[in-house]
């Protein structure tokens, strides 16, 4: 695919070109000013330290439960008491204003294009010729662990840059360690729940320097399209004076205050795993500018690639069974699901046993099923059907809209070959949906012999 950029035709002033428009999906139009979230509360992360002056335990307590509210609702919050110092904040915002500033030639020293990997200076990483393209740049680097760091990719130009960077990641990941620990108090679990995989020395932060240019038509594009982080937690330093990130509570767009000193707290898919479900990992975008350009510096935090994550053993009960499976290299499964347009955590390869009390539980911020650029939901009155051959089967069924509207478990004993299972479990859920009354079934599976074998048992069912 072509790659145009982005920079010259928002100086030009050019109508974006077909790969960056976006098509009408499940999420709705774009609207760049849908209300302000006011379920996105401001935390004051000094109240989790006891070491400091204002800490008391009521007061700790009274923002644990903001927390745990926030966090199950929103999956997100504004930290403020962070410890960071406003000018500190205000030199990340710089030293990524001028980096983007510099010539294209400059830039592309970095270029992601040009080392390989996923780290480096670019666009949008191009996976598919249907993907919508994001009207931005990016600048990724690894900062952690520190022998890790690939230091012929950080700029040069502004020549603190690197120095401004190490400073902001340790101080964050300080931040991190008490906030790794208010969460896991605030599901009264032990204080290293999370930190144990997310706080070890070598647990992963990787910064993305996000640059939004002004677009003449911002009705048309997107600066991120909508998705969910794969990280465990990530915490973004949004731009000071324009506003463009948006999350999606309860189904509808809210727009994300600036509150110019503080750190957004995003979850990302490995908390939400973490936490069985019971935090959420929020599906997010930004909106670009008619005239102004926006900058934002995301830091993600994750385990490393080689430690199993799964949900927190206290948080696996009978009133709230284990939802997803043991995993590791999620970044990996994220990665791969993206590209076959699935959302990983929707996925077998995630999910652990899928029934429906446990996806009712769960439907209170109903996720697609399907990359949204990829994903086009079946006409009304159609139905997916998509099976997981997980220990047993989960069959789930989703509407015109991508929303769950039902779903059963079965195990199928008789029959020991996996495909077998899921092509048991496919016919049953086609039967299931058929006998609820829809005229029609779209059925979906990864296993293109399945799918053959119940288009073939067509007829038979349709006798039914
Ligand atoms: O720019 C923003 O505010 C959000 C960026 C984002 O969602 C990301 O980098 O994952
Ligand atoms: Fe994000």
């Amino acid at each position: 695919m072509a790659m145009t950029n982005v920079q010259e035709m928002s100086m030009n002033g050019e109508q974006p070109p077909a790969e960056y428009i976006v098509k009408e999906s499940k999420f709705g139009s774009i609207d760049s000013s849908p209300p302000l979230a006011d379920e996105i509360p401001i935390i004051d992360i000094s109240l989790f330290s006891p070491l400091s002056p204002q800490y008391s335990e009521q007061a700790e307590n009274h923002e644990l439960q903001k927390l745990r509210s926030a966090l199950s609702s929103a999956g997100c919050f504004q930290a403020i008491g962070h410890g960071i110092s406003d000018s500190l904040l205000d030199k990340v915002r710089e030293a990524a204003k001028q980096f983007f500033a510099l010539p294209v030639e400059e830039k592309e020293k970095y270029s992601r294009a040009v080392h390989g990997g996923a780290e480096g200076y670019g666009n949008d990483v191009v996976v598919s010729e249907k993907q919508v393209l994001d009207w931005s740049y990016r600048l990724t680097l690894r900062v952690f662990p520190e022998n890790q760091r690939r230091l012929h990719l950080w700029p040069q130009n502004p020549n603190d840059f690197g120095e401004m960077l190490h400073e902001y990641a340790t101080k964050v990941k300080l931040m991190m360690g008490i906030v790794f620990k208010a969460m896991a108090k605030s599901l009264n679990l032990e204080d290293n729940s999370f930190a144990k995989q997310l706080f070890g020395d070598q647990s992963l932060m990787q910064a993305r320097f996000n640059f939004y240019p002004p677009c003449s038509r911002s009705d048309l594009v997107l600066g991120v399209k909508p998705h969910t982080d794969r990280s465990g937690v990530t915490c973004l330093l949004q731009d000071k004076d324009v506003e463009g990130l948006q999350v999606l509570i309860d189904g509808k767009w809210v727009r994300v205050p600036i509150v110019p000193h503080a750190i957004v707290l995003n979850l990302g898919d490995q908390m939400q795993i973490m936490s069985n479900g019971i935090y959420k990992s929020p599906m997010h975008r930004v909106v670009t500018n008619g005239e102004i350009m926006r900058l934002s510096v995301a830091l993600f935090n994750e385990p490393d690639p080689e430690t199993q994550i799964g949900p927190v053993e206290d948080l696996i009960d009978e009133t709230r069974p284990r939802l997803y499976k043991n995993v590791k290299n999620y970044g990996r499964i994220n990665y791969e699901c993206y590209q076959r347009g699935e959302i990983a955590l929707e996925t077998g390869l995630t999910s652990h046993h899928l029934n429906e009390f446990q996806k009712a539980k769960l439907a209170s911020q109903p996720k697609p099923l399907h990359n949204p650029a990829q994903w086009s939901p079946p006409s009304p009155r159609w139905i997916k059907i998509n099976v997981d051959d997980t220990e047993g089967v989960g069959v789930v069924f989703y509407d015109e809209a991508g929303s769950y509207t039902g779903g059963f478990n079965r195990k199928i004993s008789h029959a020991t070959n996996p495909k077998m299972i899921e092509l048991l479990a496919a016919r049953d859920g086609v039967c299931w949906e058929l006998n609820q009354h829809w005229q029609q079934v779209l059925l979906e599976s990864d296993a293109l012999q399945i799918v053959q074998a119940i288009g073939s048992l067509n007829e038979e069912i349709h006798g039914l």
